[in-house]
């Protein structure tokens, strides 16, 4: 039987879900995240603790900021999705939020890290301001579903990486590397991701345009925090 072409032109081959496009197409961004130099340097053990206590106050910060963000991505769902497990596994992860808020002050107190005068870095305030404008309702759903996919990726595949075989991770950090990269958080990602995927099939083809262009916004966000915790002069 003759070898029928295959044409994948990116992001419309129905064959490959949208995400897989993106991240082959963003490799080279995407890898920036989750393999910047701060992670390495959890990996390796050659984190100084100032910047690791630095991104504990800042991501407190984040994180608060999140919570209304994820609250607003379940009003779209509930009004725009199609698919109503979608509520469930938002829901599931603003449940974890609430844990993750004690998690932060539990871990600020052990080390002396003083969450009520943290001062929010421009990198941090740029990306609370971000997820403000996705809370607008002339963002639609399939869009803000993929930066919330996207915001939770890049912490699970970062955390991950600093769990892998041949780490030298600080005892001291070993359960921030747990909380994100543990085979839990990659299920709840790989849900998510599921949900995009699904979404942008049904989605126009200038929405799917949109949600990449929001992808490569957080994973840009996510590098600027990164190196707001190193302490890179530009924070
Ligand atoms: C900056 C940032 N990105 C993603 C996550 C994951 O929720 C987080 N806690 N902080």
């Amino acid at each position: 039987m003759e070898e029928t072409a295959k044409i994948s032109v990116t992001g419309t081959d129905s064959n490959i879900p949208v995400t897989e496009t993106w991240l082959r197409k963003h490799r080279l961004i995407y890898d920036g995240a989750t393999r910047h130099p701060f992670i390495v340097s959890i990996r390796d053990g050659s984190v100084d603790f100032s910047s690791f206590k630095r991104w504990l106050g800042q991501d407190y910060i984040f994180v608060r900021s999140f919570v209304p963000f994820v609250a607003s991505i379940l009003m779209k769902s509930w009004k725009e999705s199609t698919d109503e497990s979608d509520m469930e596994v938002i829901l599931g992860g603003m449940a974890s939020l609430n844990d993750e808020i004690n998690w932060f002050k539990n871990e600020a107190s052990k080390h002396h890290v003083s969450l009520t005068s943290v001062v929010p870095q421009n990198a941090n305030i740029n990306y609370c301001r971000f997820l403000e404008s996705l809370m607008s309702s002339e963002i639609e759903y399939p869009v803000a579903i993929t930066a919330f996919w996207a915001i939770e990726s890049v912490y699970q595949q970062s955390f991950a990486h600093c769990l892998e075989e041949g780490n030298r991770v600080p005892q001291e950090l070993k359960e921030t590397c747990e909380r994100w990269g543990n085979e839990g958080f990659g299920a709840y990602c790989d849900s998510l991701r599921g949900i995009v995927d699904l979404c942008l099939q049904k989605a126009s083809a200038e929405v799917t345009a949109k949600a990449e262009v929001f992808f490569l916004s957080v994973v840009e966000h996510e590098v600027e925090f990164w190196n707001m915790s190193i302490g890179d002069a530009s924070m």
